[in-house]
């Protein structure tokens, strides 16, 4: 039996569904991550502009859980109000379901794994390793300012949340971006100036890759 990564490489998924045309082509997956307010969403909207890539936003896929009133909504309106994190399995399913309907086989998940068991889970489920993980390096002080000016109605948007959701990322996914440094795969960009400036520390990175990623 195939697992869902076969079905999602060889097309037999999506075939079966009949909506979307076989996939060929080997997946490319880039994380991205950063503290809150790092600019990864920003970012994220640039690459998929210049390099073709599908954005997949962890937290956007849980907001819409949220809206769409599911069985899991509630919980999660309430992890994301005190700056915690959703379960694994929970998460993962979503971006799983993003990533077999798309039609593109290259991958930006925006904001995720955010802790170890969140990796590991994705790893477990989805059965692949990212080729590239981003790291968007920006000052606490910078990042509280980016997200209290933010204005999107968010409901962590507020000094309270933003401490918890700093601390969280302070200990549970600094260790994740450590665990991809130790294995060569991260790229760490300093995530302060104008978001131009920032881009062209991102453009190398997937310039270099384009020729075997097509
Ligand atoms: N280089 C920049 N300089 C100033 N403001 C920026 C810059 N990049 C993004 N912003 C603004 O900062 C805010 C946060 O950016 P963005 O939403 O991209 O961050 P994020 O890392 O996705 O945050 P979160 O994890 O909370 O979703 C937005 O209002 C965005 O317009
Ligand atoms: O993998 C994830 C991603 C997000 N969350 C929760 O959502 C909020 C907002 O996420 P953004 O990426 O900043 O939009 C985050 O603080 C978590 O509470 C999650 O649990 N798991
Ligand atoms: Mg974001």
């Amino acid at each position: 039996r195939l697992n869902t990564w076969e079905s999602l490489t060889t097309g037999i998924a999506q075939q079966a569904k009949g909506v979307i045309a076989p996939k060929e082509k080997t997946p490319f997956i880039t994380f991205v991550l950063g503290g809150p307010g790092s600019g990864k969403g920003t970012q994220c909207i640039k690459i998929v502009e210049t390099f073709g890539f599908a954005h997949l936003s962890a937290g956007d896929l849980l907001r819409r859980e949220i809206a769409s009133k599911s069985a899991d909504g509630a919980m999660i309106l309430n992890t994301i109000k005190e700056g915690k994190i959703v379960p694994s399995q929970v998460t993962v399913k979503l971006i799983q379901k993003e990533m077999e309907l798309s039609d593109n086989h290259k991958f930006l998940i925006d904001g995720f794994p955010r802790t170890e068991e969140n990796r590991v889970s994705f790893e477990q489920i989805i059965g692949v390793e990212p080729n590239v993980v981003l790291f968007f390096d920006c000052p606490e002080e910078e990042m509280v300012k980016r997200v209290l000016n933010r204005n999107e109605g968010r409901v962590d948007d507020n000094l309270e949340t933003i401490k918890k959701r700093l601390t969280v990322f302070q200990a549970l996914s600094l260790p994740v971006i450590n665990y991809y440094s130790e294995k060569g795969k991260l790229y760490t960009i300093k995530a302060i100036g104008t978001e131009d400036e920032i881009f062209e520390q991102v453009r190398p990175i997937f310039a270099a890759f384009e020729q075997t990623v097509g």
